[in-house]
Order: structure tokens, then C-alpha cells, then sequence
């Protein structure tokens, strides 16, 4: 379908031009009840959406085109296990990964939520030794470091989520997070590890991602030269996590040792499957629990909640509404919490490699604008660096900001004037200075234009009672939500990311070239090939 070709877009389009006259500023002189009444709650997220460009009859038009896109059925046949990931055949299902017990769903002929229990169970067993110190190493040290080796969903989820809720972690144990190939990744990780102390959780869906295989490769020759090179210390410093039990053998772990989940899990969205279990060594299995319930109460409020009072519908239509009507190009996320510091990453892989897309699920080209550039950095350190063009600048950046009522750390007024910092900004993007108010301040005529904020920009503000696994949990629910929600008006597959395979196979077949003792017949494009050249040239190889 093209969604551009409906009358309810066209509806949209013809409204926004009305509205292009009206700033925030007359929005809310005319209707001044819309810091209270634009508002929704879920689980235990406030969305305060007042300060969006749109009044009632915006969200009337947005809610008929998710209706008319068939959002209510695109919702109901990801939870009921259908293949909506249609490129690659697949269901969808990371909402069973955190579904409460006992509750059968069967999909393709198998109760997936039996499956995602009895690998939970063995987690949390497998977490609690490790904690406990009944899961010793080789020399029969305990375990005081869990280096998660893994890239993109298979690192960012739970190097994400360690960030974020280091207050709730046995800091007895120090985990670590290795993802680049870039070897100073691994060196600085476990520069000041003892390898008898070391677990390394090997994490990858399909076990055959390059830099994983390759950090993992030189995590055992690491833990074998500190370990006088026996190789049956493998067994209890090495696990895995994967959907690939003969990669797992092959690579040398005992699939014993082996964390399964499923093919019907996104990488993006694999941190509630085992993906998660370096995590759940580091907070614990209760905490844990608390997290995957966060994302539960969000799934359901997701898959229940009429879409005038749901946070992820009405949060990925607004997110349309400037992406398509308004030419937006990209969405800051602003976490006023330090804990949350990795927040705007973790987002970016969910966004962008799920909405990155140019071609329908019909196979037609997208008529529509897609995915924004998502980036961000926790306040208020971001206010000292780039909101200078957000308040400023001339590219419209709708933003998220992030805030919590009780603090982790109370220390004297810090969280008070953090949060002051939060509520001002968002109302100086939306209501700006005018030139009359500059000069009303004695500013100097000449000064004046310079110092006028334009204002109209909009934001979200995101509430939550205090930053714990659940809320955390009820956040990137929220947003893997907001992300399905933008790529069904966009009807798209937010869930398969095929325009990152040409570049891995380049560089596999590239790599000869640069490693190649003699000089190498190069037939790459001129520019590939002079780089080349210079590479090798520097690292004093023939050319
Ligand atoms: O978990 P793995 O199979 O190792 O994949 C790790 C990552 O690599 C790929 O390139 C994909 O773009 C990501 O979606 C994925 O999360």
C-alpha cells in the first residue's frame, strides 16, 4: 500500500499546512489546560507530549492513518507469534521473552514461552553460582570479572543496561563489555584481569559475526597463557549465547554451556533473551525478574491500550508526524541521568537499523520519508555542547528528554537543579524569547536578533518515579514499540537489516590485501585501491 496515496495522509498534509501558522507558544495561550491534558501514563512512565506540534484534531488524523495502516492487526499478529518479519520469514517475538510464566504460546508448532522459561531458569541458576562462588574457575578461584564478548544486539542491550543500573550490582564482580575488532577494545578490557578470575560470556545470535568470533579467539589465547595453556580451563571460563548449537561445538564450548535462544529474536531486540545473562550476573536474578516485568507491563499496555492512551503509538505517530509532514531528519534523546549515558547508542542500533529501510514489505519503494538519524548524550552535560543548534540552528530535531522523581544517589540539591536543567530547556525549545523580551532585558539593539530563541521546538518529556531495573525495563519497551509503530505506517520491515551484509563481505574479502606479505594484484575501485596502498605503506609492507 501506499500510505502517501490515502486520504487520511492527504488529510494530514492538508492540516499541517493550517497549522503552520500556529507556534507552541499560541497553542498553548489557546488551549493552556494541554500541559496537564496532553498527557499519558504507562506502567510507570509519565509522557508529558504537550509541547508537539499538534492540537486534537492532529492526533485524530494520526490515530485514522495508524488505523487505516492496519496498526491494531500489525500489533496483534507480532504477539500472536505470525511472521511479520516478512523478508526473512520470521515471527517477531520479543514480548514472549518477558511474558510471565505459564501462559503456553505456541508458535510453528512449538510453546516458545515453555522454551524462554526453561532457559530463564537456567540463567538465573547459572548467575547465582557464579555470584554465590560455588562456580569456580580452573584453579578453583571465584569469578570476579564477566567480559560479555559480542556486538551490536548481542553487546549493546546488556553493556547498555550495566551502565544504567550499576547501583543494583554486586560491585564484588566487575563486568566488562568487548565488541570491536579494534584490538584495543579486548587489550584495555582485560588489561588488569586475572584470566583465573576472568568469565567470558560469548555472545552472538548466529555465532559467525567476525569481530565476536575473532575477540572470542583471542579471549581463550589470553586465558590459556595465563592459565599454562590447559585447555580444559575452557570449560569454566568460557560460555555462550547463541541460536547456533554446531558453531558453539565447533568453537569449543560445551553446549552444555550454551544459552539458547531463537530465531524469532531480533538481534536489536534480543536483550531480554539470554543475551541478557552477563546482566543478570552482575544485578541478579531478582532484579532481573524486576527488569523483565518493566518490559511486560509496557508489551501489555502496548497490545491493550486503546491508541489514544498508548505511550509507544502515540510516541512513534508524532514521530511520523515530523519525520513526514515537517521534513525532520533526525531525534535527539536526552537522558538527564549519567546512568543512562549509553542509552542514546543502545537506541540508535533499535532505531535506525530497524527503520533504516527504502523499500516496502510490498517491495515498492518507500514514497514516504523513514527511520530519523537518532542520536543524543545524557544532560546536562549535552546543554554545554550541541543544544546550542537545537535552540538555535536551523534543522528542526525533535527531542526526548528523560527525566527521574527520586535520584540513585541523593546528594545535597544535585538532583533538584539536574532536573531544573531538564524542565527549562524543554520550555525554552518550545516557547523560545521573542525580540521584544530581548530587548526588554537592555540587551543592545545590534545584539537583539542574536539572542532571539526561536522556540516552536518540540519535545517529549518522559517521567519515571526513580531509574530501577523495572523502569528501565518499561523505557526500551517503550521504545522497541514506538519503533514498530513508525515502520507499520511505514510499512516496512523493521526487522530485518539487510544493507549492513555488503560491507562485512567486503571486508572479508578485502583483508588479503592487506595482510598479504607480497604486494597484492589490487583491483578495487581507484580510491579502495590507493588506500590501500597507503595502509600498507604504513604498516611497512611491500607495495
Ligand atoms: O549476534 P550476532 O549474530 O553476532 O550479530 C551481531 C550484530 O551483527 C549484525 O551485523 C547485525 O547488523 C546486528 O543486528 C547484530 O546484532
Amino acid at each position: 500500500m501506499d500510505v502517501t496515496a490515502t486520504p487520511e495522509w492527504a488529510a494530514l498534509a492538508e492540516h499541517h499546512e493550517a497549522l503552520r501558522d500556529r507556534s507552541l507558544r499560541d497553542l498553548f495561550a489557546e488551549d493552556p489546560d494541554r500541559g496537564r491534558r496532553l498527557t499519558t501514563r504507562a506502567a510507570d512512565l509519565y509522557l508529558d507530549w504537550s509541547k508537539h506540534r499538534v492540537t486534537d484534531e492532529t492526533v485524530r488524523l494520526l490515530l485514522a492513518l495508524a488505523e487505516r495502516v492496519g496498526l491494531r492487526e500489525r500489533i496483534d499478529a507480532m504477539f500472536r507469534g505470525e511472521h511479520v518479519n516478512a523478508t526473512e520469514d520470521r515471527a517477531v517475538l520479543h514480548v514472549a521473552l518477558r511474558a510471565p510464566a505459564g501462559r503456553p504460546l505456541v508458535v510453528d508448532g512449538q510453546d516458545v514461552a515453555a522454551d524462554v522459561h526453561a532457559v530463564l531458569g537456567r540463567m538465573r541458576s547459572f548467575a547465582e553460582r557464579v555470584r554465590s562462588g560455588e562456580w569456580r574457575g580452573h584453579t578453583g578461584q571465584r569469578i570476579r570479572a564477566v567480559v560479555n564478548i559480542g556486538i551490536g544486539g548481542s553487546d549493546l542491550g546488556p553493556a547498555m543496561a550495566y551502565q544504567a543500573l550499576r547501583a543494583y550490582s554486586d560491585r564484588g564482580i566487575t563486568a566488562r563489555f568487548v565488541s570491536n575488532i579494534d584490538p584495543t577494545d579486548f587489550a584495555e578490557a582485560t588489561r588488569d584481569l586475572d584470566p583465573a578470575e576472568t568469565l567470558f560470556v560469548v555472545c552472538s545470535k548466529t555465532f559467525t559475526t567476525l569481530e565476536t568470533l575473532t575477540n572470542a579467539t583471542q579471549a581463550r589465547d589470553w586465558l590459556l597463557t595465563g592459565l599454562d595453556g590447559d585447555q580444559a580451563a575452557v570449560a569454566c571460563h568460557f560460555v555462550a549465547v547463541s541460536t547456533n548449537t554446531e558453531a558453539v561445538r565447533d568453537f569449543g564450548i560445551d553446549p552444555e554451556n550454551m544459552f539458547e535462544f531463537w530465531d524469532w529474536v531480533g538481534g536489536r531486540y534480543s536483550f531480554t533473551s539470554a543475551i541478557g545473562l552477563s546482566l543478570m550476573v552482575a544485578i541478579g536474578p531478582e532484579a532481573y525478574d524486576e527488569m523483565l516485568a518493566g518490559f511486560s507491563a509496557v508489551d501489555e499496555h502496548f497490545r491493550t491500550a486503546p491508541f489514544e492512551a498508548n505511550l509507544p503509538v502515540l510516541q512513534g505517530l508524532l514521530n511520523v508526524w515530523y519525520t513526514d509532514f515537517s521534513g525532520a531528519q533526525s531525534h535527539a534523546v536526552l537522558p538527564y541521568s549519567q546512568y543512562l549515558s549509553r542509552l542514546p547508542a543502545y537506541l540508535q542500533q533499535l532505531t535506525m537499523e530497524s527503520n533504516g529501510k527504502s523499500v516496502r514489505w510490498d517491495g515498492q519503494p518507500v514514497t514516504t520519508a523513514t527511520g530519523e538519524v537518532w542520536w543524543g548524550e545524557p544532560g546536562t552535560n549535552g546543554q554545554h555542547a550541541f543544544h546550542q543548534l537545537l535552540h538555535q540552528g536551523t534543522t528542526l530535531v525533535p527531542a526526548d528528554f528523560i527525566g527521574f522523581g527520586e535520584p540513585v544517589h541523593d546528594i545535597g540539591e544535585m538532583h533538584d537543579l539536574l532536573m531544573a536543567n531538564m524542565f527549562a530547556q524543554a520550555a525554552a525549545l518550545a516557547f523560545g524569547k521573542t525580540a521584544e523580551e530581548v530587548a526588554a532585558d537592555g540587551t543592545p539593539a545590534e545584539l537583539v536578533p542574536h539572542k532571539v530563541m526561536p522556540g516552536n521546538r518540540p519535545s517529549s518529556t518522559i517521567l519515571a518515579p526513580r531509574l530501577t531495573p523495572g523502569t528501565l525495563g518499561q523505557l526500551v519497551a517503550f521504545y522497541e514499540h514506538t519503533v514498530f509503530t513508525q515502520g507499520v505506517v511505514w510499512q516496512i520491515d523493521s526487522f530485518d537489516q539487510w544493507g549492513v551484509e555488503l560491507g562485512k563481505v567486503m571486508a572479508r574479502e578485502l583483508a588479503p590485501a592487506l595482510t598479504s606479505a607480497e604486494a597484492p594484484e589490487l583491483d578495487q575501485d581507484p580510491s579502495t585501491t590507493a588506500l590501500v596502498e597507503e595502509y600498507r605503506r604504513l604498516r611497512g609492507r611491500p607495495v
